[in-house]
């Protein structure tokens, strides 16, 4: 097990850093409230915040929402100044975070003053999660995110599990290809999320719940639902269908899996460790997507590709390798394209801002894609893996693919072993021609938004 956690991230290391309060806040008018509501929030909404829609993700890439969105905060950062937007809205405050510097103030002031568990989260996730780290609020958070993180083996570039994530990854890619390739030669989301799903069934839960297809659909209905937050309909039997399936595979605890894992970790009697694992078998869902559309980027990407392929050159395949480069690459995926695209944080106490307070509840949204493509960022809408190496992201405030500060997501380091694993696995003796490669373009600024839904690739032998 190697320990190497790197600098944070997006959070405060510059001059910034340690600081007692951000900007001023401004008010938003009615009018720019509503625009925030209409081009920010409602887009985000229709494509689905825990699990995505297929017909929102399809507009919101028609209708270039997520440039959209960035183009009308910018404009308002302009004219209002980089203070935190206030708008009221639902009887709640709100407060759009525009500045940098106060996105990481306020993720590295997290759980208190800026709880994550958040009113919306909590009403769409208890029906399911109720004990899950990111809706648990007190001293109980500290345990089950201390859990969380050993279980995961957050900091830890290679799990103690990375000989079987590599072999899980690689077997289930090679049937992946050769389903592919005894078919039509294409891979499209459908069969590359199925692949994916059992993957993250058998690191998750063991080998023996490689196709238990159900407990992923059951869960998929229960996430439906709960992107309904507040007006989220009650599921109860669905929800305790489920969690009979999945105290099934836990009580097995499989030897090699993370069940068996969580099983051998120490546990409080308030910390329900099975209660823990519904988040991480839908975060792979997220790991998924990112994957997906690393392989989008480096099917149009020679020179990266070329890079990557230098990478896999060198090292022994079947056996756990860091692949920085491919990590990189999949950082940028999610750099480029955030999959929680709104970080959100409810104040439990009022808030000091410049020369004013914010009361306590007011709700703190983060919205990543307007600083991970600010216009002023050279590297904005490239792919540029090299940033991840060079110390580049490191010292720059709000690059935040996995967030920041004490609620970053400890599944990082499991989730880019995995994904840079499975990458490397696809491109082992395979090239990749996208159905539309004009999409990605080194030579334009890459969309805003990318609908994974609508990949697709001629898989060819190399
Ligand atoms: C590409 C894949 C993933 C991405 C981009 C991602 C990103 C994130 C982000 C942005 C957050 C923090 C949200 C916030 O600050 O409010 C988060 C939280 C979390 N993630 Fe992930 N995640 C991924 C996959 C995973 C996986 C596979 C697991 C588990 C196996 C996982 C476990 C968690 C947990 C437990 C939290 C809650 C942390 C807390 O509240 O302290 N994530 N993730």
């Amino acid at each position: 097990m190697s320990s190497d956690r790197r600098p944070e991230a997006g959070t405060a290391t510059g001059p910034e850093a340690g600081r007692a309060t951000g900007h001023t806040p401004a008010r938003a008018s009615a009018r720019d409230a509503a625009r925030i509501a209409a081009g920010v929030i409602a887009p985000t909404l229709a494509g689905g915040v825990i699990v995505r829609r297929r017909t929102g993700m399809a507009l919101a890439e028609r209708y270039a929402a997520d440039r959209r969105a960035t183009d009308l905060l910018t404009a308002l950062r302009d004219r209002y100044g980089p203070g935190p937007l206030r708008l009221d809205a639902a009887g709640r405050h709100f407060a759009v975070v525009l500045d940098p510097a106060d996105a990481a103030h306020v993720l590295a002031a997290t759980p208190d003053p800026y709880s994550p568990a958040t009113r919306e989260k909590r009403a769409a996730l208890e029906r399911f999660q109720p004990h899950g780290v990111l809706i648990t609020r007190g001293p109980e958070r500290d345990e089950r995110r201390a859990f969380n993180e050993a279980v995961l083996e957050y900091g830890h570039r290679l799990h103690s599990l990375a000989p079987v994530v590599v072999r899980t990854v690689r077997e289930e890619t090679g049937k992946l290809l050769g389903a592919a390739t005894a078919g039509d030669g294409e891979i499209g989301w459908d069969a590359f999320a199925a692949a994916w799903d059992r993957t993250a069934r058998r690191l998750t839960l063991g080998d023996r719940a490689r196709d238990d297809t159900r407990i992923t659909a059951q869960l998929g209905r229960l996430r439906a639902a709960g992107n309904w937050s507040v007006a989220a309909p009650r599921r109860s039997g669905l929800r305790d269908r489920f969690t009979r399936r999945l105290r099934g595979h836990l009580d097995r605890a499989e030897t090699g899996s993370l069940a068996a894992a969580l099983a051998a970790a120490p546990a409080g009697p308030e910390l329900d460790p099975a209660g823990q694992v519904p988040h991480w078998l839908f975060a792979f869902d997220a790991a998924g997507i990112a994957a997906f559309r690393t392989l989008a980027l480096l099917s149009t990407h020679a020179r990266q590709t070329a890079q990557v392929r230098n990478e896999m050159a060198v090292a022994d395949l079947t056996a756990p390798q860091l692949l920085p480069y491919t990590r990189a690459c999949v950082l940028e995926s999610v750099r480029l394209w955030p999959t929680t695209p709104f970080l959100l944080r409810e104040s439990v106490r009022a808030t000091a801002w410049g020369s004013a307070e914010l009361p306590a509840g007011t709700g703190f949204l983060i919205y990543a894609p307007l600083f991970h493509r600010d216009d002023t960022l050279p590297y904005s809408d490239r792919l540029t893996p090299e940033i991840w190496l060079d110390g580049t992201a490191d010292h720059t405030s709000a690059l935040l693919p996995f967030s920041a500060g004490p609620a970053r997501c400890p599944g990082e380091d499991l989730v880019l072993l995995a994904t840079s694993t499975l990458i490397a696995a696809l491109l082992e003796r395979h090239t990749y021609l996208p159905e539309r490669p004009g999409r990605l373009r080194p030579d334009r600024p890459l969309p805003r938004t990318l609908d994974h839904f609508g990949l697709r690739f001629a898989a060819l032998p190399r």
